[in-house]
């Protein structure tokens, strides 16, 4: 459903994207993986249209992406890093955000307390603003807003940031539960081991600039590459893979 074609992005002589060549089948839960500032966020940007690339294409069902930009942003959803609330609007208008533009408020309302408790926050949550939840809180909610259009593509930015790892976990099973769910594409981009193994059905790892290797996660195990095996053990190999 979504292909990437030799996707080339530089930022001035920077050659940040070099050719990334990536196949997402519909329903698939892609985790792309890499160090710090090896383009995965600059990757889903170029999806988003949020940068222009040199060069490369994105098709989306057989036809690029570019000229159907409103159709796909009506069937997606996004989990940003850090969740990105609006803090002057109080949780329920969050996850509602975009249903307001479409339907009376009451029935929105109604949508976003059906939304909220899948991922577990009680309707007591509904008119607190974000500032008053806690960062695992505030993840569920901006996980309720990233699904309150039903949407067909769904992308996670690194969804645990900032969790400890008991509250890491939940997220990445509640992910992966509403991915099952509501058979969504969906691409994440992470560096945390335990979301790859919870979310994945296929891991892309990028590095300077190129897709370096892909798998299921089986394979990850067994892959024999030794990047990837570093960077599953949280391995640093002086002076190896440069100040990053
Ligand atoms: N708008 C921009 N202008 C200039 N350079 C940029 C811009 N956006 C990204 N870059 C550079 O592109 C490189 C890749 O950035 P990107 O944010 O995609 O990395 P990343 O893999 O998501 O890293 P991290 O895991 O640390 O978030 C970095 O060197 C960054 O400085």
């Amino acid at each position: 459903m979504l292909s990437v074609r030799g996707l080339t992005k530089s930022f001035g002589a920077k050659r940040v994207l070099d050719g990334v060549d990536l196949d997402l089948a519909t329903g698939e839960s892609l985790v792309v993986i890499g160090g710090s500032g090896t383009g995965k966020s600059v990757l889903l940007r170029c999806i988003l249209g949020l940068e222009t690339p040199d060069a490369g294409t994105i098709l989306w069902q057989g036809a690029p992406l570019a000229q159907r930009r409103a159709e796909f942003m009506d069937h997606f959803g996004m989990l940003f890093q850090n969740a990105a609330l609006f803090d002057s609007l109080p949780v329920w208008r969050n996850v509602a955000f975009r249903l307001l533009r479409t339907m009376p408020k009451a029935h929105a309302r109604r949508i976003a307390l059906e939304k909220l408790a899948r991922v577990g926050l009680g309707p007591e949550v509904a008119d607190l603003h974000p500032a008053e939840l806690s960062g695992g809180m505030r993840k569920r909610a901006g996980l309720a807003r990233a699904i309150a259009a039903d949407p067909k593509v769904i992308f996670f930015d690194e969804p645990t940031t900032g969790l400890d790892p008991i509250r890491a976990a939940a997220i990445n099973m509640l992910i992966r539960d509403i991915v099952d769910e509501t058979g969504a594409t969906a691409i994440t981009i992470t560096h945390d081991m335990s979301s790859v193994r919870s979310i994945a059905d296929r891991v892309a790892l990028l590095d300077r600039g190129r897709l370096r290797w892909q798998g299921t996660v089986d394979e990850m195990d067994r892959a024999g590459d030794d990047y990837l095996a570093d960077f599953i053990a949280g391995r640093a190999r002086p002076m190896a893979w440069g100040p990053g």
